[in-house]
Order: C-alpha cells, then sequence, then structure tokens
C-alpha cells in the first residue's frame, strides 16, 4: 500500500527535526540575511524617530504665537537636518528642513507653501518676518517613538528577513543579525548514463539537468550545498563518496540527496548503496515522484529521490522543501491558490497528481505538457505546480484548482 504524501512529508519532517535542532545560530551582516529566519528577538535599542523632528520643509513655531486668523512672526535661524538647533524664542518661527530635529520650545510645524512669503529668506538677512497661518499643536511633527519605544520587540524570532525587516534592523543602527546555521547537504546525482554539461555527448547520454536543478531549489531555500561529481552505477564507489561526507569527515554534512536508482531497475545503485542502512525505499501514492528513498546513513538523514528531473523538483516542493520550512523556518511556503482551469484534464485513480502549469493574470491555468517527469522544457514554461488529488480522475474546464506558484 503506497503511503500518502501527508504521510510521507510527515515523515520527512521528522526525519530533519534532529539536524536542524543540532545547528546553532551565527551573526551575520544585514544583507546576508535576506531570506533566513530571525534566530532570536530582537529589542529596539532606541526609539524611532530616535528625536521629534519635522515631516515637511518649513517653520517650526510655537502654535499659540499664531492666532487663528493667522500672525506674523520673526524669522529666527534656520535647523538644517542633522543638526541640534537652539531653543526657540516665543514669536519666532525657525525654518526647518525634513527630519531635522524640532527646537525646544517648537510644537508645530507650519510647510513652506502656506507661509508668505512662500520662500525661505536669505539665512544672512536680518529682522526677516513670515505671515502663518494658525496650527494645531503637534501638526507635521514626527515625535521620538512614534514608530517603535526603545526596548520595545522589533522582530519576534523566525520573522523571515525581507527587505523591510532588514531595513528596520538597520535603521534601529544594527549592523548584524542572528540567523540560523543553515543545513549542509550533500547533493548526489547517480546514473552510468548521465554526464556533466558542458562535455561530450556520446550515444545512450544525457546531460545531468537534476544538479543543477536541485542546487538551485536548494540554494533558495537556504541551505549550503556540496556537490560532488556524478556518481555512476557502482554502488562501491557510491558507498565511498558518502562514507567520506559521513563517518570519515571531520564535519560531516546534515542532510544527504540522492538523485536515480531508487525504483525497480537491474542496477539501482542507491538502493544497493543503503543496504544495511536504515533506509526504506518505497512507493508514494504521488506521480511523478513515487519512488522514494528515506531514513539514515551514518546516522545522517537520507532522502532518495526518482532520477525523472521533473521527479526530483516534484519530490523537492513537496517534501524536502515544507520540511525545511517547518523545521528551520525558512523558507517560506510556497503561496497556494486556488484558480480555474483552462482545458479539462484526467488524472490516475490512487495517485496525487502534481502537473505543471502557467497561471496567467486572469486566475486562468493553462497547462505545460503532459504528465511526463521527464518534460524539462514543459517544466521550464510553468509557474505553478497543480495538485490534483488522488481520488479525482476527470476535471472540466472551469473546474477549480489548487496551485502551489513556484
Ligand atoms: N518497473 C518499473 N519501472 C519504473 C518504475 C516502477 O515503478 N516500476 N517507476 C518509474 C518511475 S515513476 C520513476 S520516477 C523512475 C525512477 O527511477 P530511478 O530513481 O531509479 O532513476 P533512474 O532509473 O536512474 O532514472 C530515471 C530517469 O531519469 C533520468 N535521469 C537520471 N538521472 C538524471 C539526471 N541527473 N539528469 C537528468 N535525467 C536523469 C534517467 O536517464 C531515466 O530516464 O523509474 C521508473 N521506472
Ligand atoms: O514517479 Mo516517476 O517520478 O513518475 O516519473
Amino acid at each position: 500500500m503506497p503511503r500518502s504524501v501527508a504521510n510521507h512529508r510527515q515523515a520527512v519532517v521528522e526525519l530533519l527535526a534532529g539536524a536542524a535542532t543540532i545547528k546553532g545560530n551565527r551573526r551575520v551582516p544585514l544583507l546576508d540575511a535576506l531570506g533566513k529566519p530571525l534566530a532570536v528577538d530582537v529589542h529596539a535599542p532606541l526609539s524611532l524617530p530616535p528625536f521629534a523632528n519635522s515631516q515637511m520643509d518649513g517653520f517650526a513655531v510655537r502654535s499659540q504665537d499664531i492666532p487663528d486668523d493667522g500672525g506674523q512672526l520673526r524669522v529666527a535661524a534656520p535647523v538644517p537636518a542633522g543638526a541640534t538647533p537652539t531653543a526657540l524664542k516665543a514669536g519666532y518661527a525657525a525654518p526647518i528642513m525634513t527630519g531635522a530635529m524640532i527646537p525646544e520650545g517648537a510644537d508645530a510645524v507650519v510647510p513652506i507653501e502656506k507661509a508668505s512669503p512662500g520662500t525661505f529668506p536669505d539665512p544672512t538677512a536680518r529682522d526677516a518676518v513670515v505671515d502663518l497661518p494658525a496650527v494645531a499643536p503637534g501638526t507635521y511633527v514626527r515625535n521620538t517613538g512614534s514608530d517603535i519605544r526603545k526596548g520595545a520587540l522589533a522582530l519576534a524570532a523566525g520573522t523571515l528577513l525581507g527587505p523591510a525587516q532588514l531595513g528596520l534592523l538597520a535603521a534601529l543602527g544594527l549592523a548584524t543579525v542572528e540567523v540560523p546555521e543553515p543545513l549542509r547537504v550533500l547533493l548526489v546525482t547517480t546514473g552510468d548514463e548521465v554526464v556533466e554539461p558542458g562535455e561530450e555527448l556520446t550515444p545512450g547520454k544525457i546531460f545531468d539537468s537534476n544538479g543543477t536543478l536541485l542546487e538551485a531549489s536548494m540554494i533558495q531555500a537556504g541551505l549550503d550545498v556540496v556537490r560532488t561529481g556524478i556518481s555512476d552505477d557502482d554502488p562501491a564507489e557510491l558507498l565511498a563518496v558518502l562514507d567520506s561526507f559521513t563517518r570519515e569527515a571531520d564535519h560531516p554534512v546534515d542532510v544527504i540527496v540522492t538523485t536515480g536508482g531508487v525504483s525497480k531497475g537491474a542496477y539501482e545503485v542507491v538502493r544497493q548503496a543503503m543496504a544495511g542502512q536504515p533506509v526504506d525505499f518505497l512507493p508514494v501514492a504521488m506521480q511523478p515522484g513515487g519512488p522514494q528513498g528515506l531514513g539514515t546513513f551514518n546516522g545522517v538523514p537520507f532522502l532518495g529521490f526518482p532520477g525523472n528531473p521533473v521527479s526530483c523538483l516534484v519530490s523537492f516542493e513537496m517534501f524536502l522543501r515544507p520540511a525545511l520550512s517547518e523545521v528551520m523556518g525558512t523558507p517560506a511556503p510556497r503561496l497556494v491558490q486556488k484558480v480555474h482551469l483552462a482545458e479539462p484534464l484526467s488524472s490516475p485513480d490512487g495517485k496525487h497528481q502534481v502537473r505543471r502549469g502557467t497561471v496567467a493574470g486572469d486566475g486562468i491555468l493553462r497547462m505545460e505538457g503532459g504528465a511526463g517527469s521527464h518534460l524539462v522544457h514543459a517544466l521550464a514554461r510553468a509557474n505553478a505546480l497543480v495538485q490534483i488529488p488522488g481520488d479525482v480522475t476527470e476535471l472540466t474546464a472551469g473546474a477549480e484548482v489548487e496551485v502551489w506558484m513556484l
């Protein structure tokens, strides 16, 4: 009886949970934390704004100095941004620039557009005056701590660090931030028929697509990826490679992912190399990505993905990526949407199908290629994985389906 997609995903979560907990945190420059989760709560070391400042270019005034129908004030020394102004005397208005500190005594700003004359006087001019309309206290003043007060929680542990969150940390004067140490993944592609892109392609051979496809996926998901060359179909050679990155290594990898060699052929190199290790090779009720290997090799969590490129991507998106989101807090889960089919669709009974499609701006889903797990060109056109549950065999045009946006 094949295992359900949900049960297999849970098994991957449990497999990775231990590896995630032994990793510590590390402090990195802000930009190196882009896309990663915050490891610890961050409290504001200062208030934002740190001082009351003007929201407009205009005149800082004591609001009680201007009668309801407007009045004339003498012009004080201007306050540029970055300066520490002297206190504002009664009967005076100080030219003030956006972001400049509100002088002591002032409690409001009148924008230059509302002043008469509507331009700032020459700073060297003596006895300049300005006519200003009445203004309520607090107008165009950005008070100390009006965004966040010193000591308040700025970002909670687990928050995904995007541009806005990193910008806040910078505004708080922080140059570095604590993020979890990433998991180190050993990625091994296998197969006698598989050669590196750029090498000569002789009859019967194909280029390694899985290595690049999965390494790119893993980098996007925040993993540190260690690549070996392509392993051929000799189990002893694969064993030697895996031993060198686990038992014999000073710093063993945290996770192993292989591709190929897990189904029912005569030369299933991964299956053979894993003999004697607590690894299950089992069918998951999903297509593509049905045959899966899962367990530990020399104590290191191991995932054996099937060899077809689309099967690899689907295995990563359906199992490893969501498990990483759950146990590491990153990457952010895929955006799930309900969209409508442009065309009818059929799907095998009893298997959760993951088809590839493109969702256009109108919310209509067009399929890219058929169900075949070798269709990398169609995959490259798609922007969504289409989720068709195992009990659904026919869908009409216009039917609602769930997609995971890539
Ligand atoms: N008798 C059965 N045969 C197959 C079954 C089955 O249940 N019974 N399952 C099929 C399914 S579904 C899949 S998926 C594959 C999985 O096969 P393996 O994981 O053993 O992978 P391979 O046989 O090594 O390769 C499968 C396919 O993918 C190509 N490949 C492999 N590595 C790469 C790579 N790095 N880059 C690009 N393409 C790669 C390989 O040439 C094969 O065409 O088994 C089915 N068979
Ligand atoms: O499950 Mo295989 O991954 O369909 O092609």
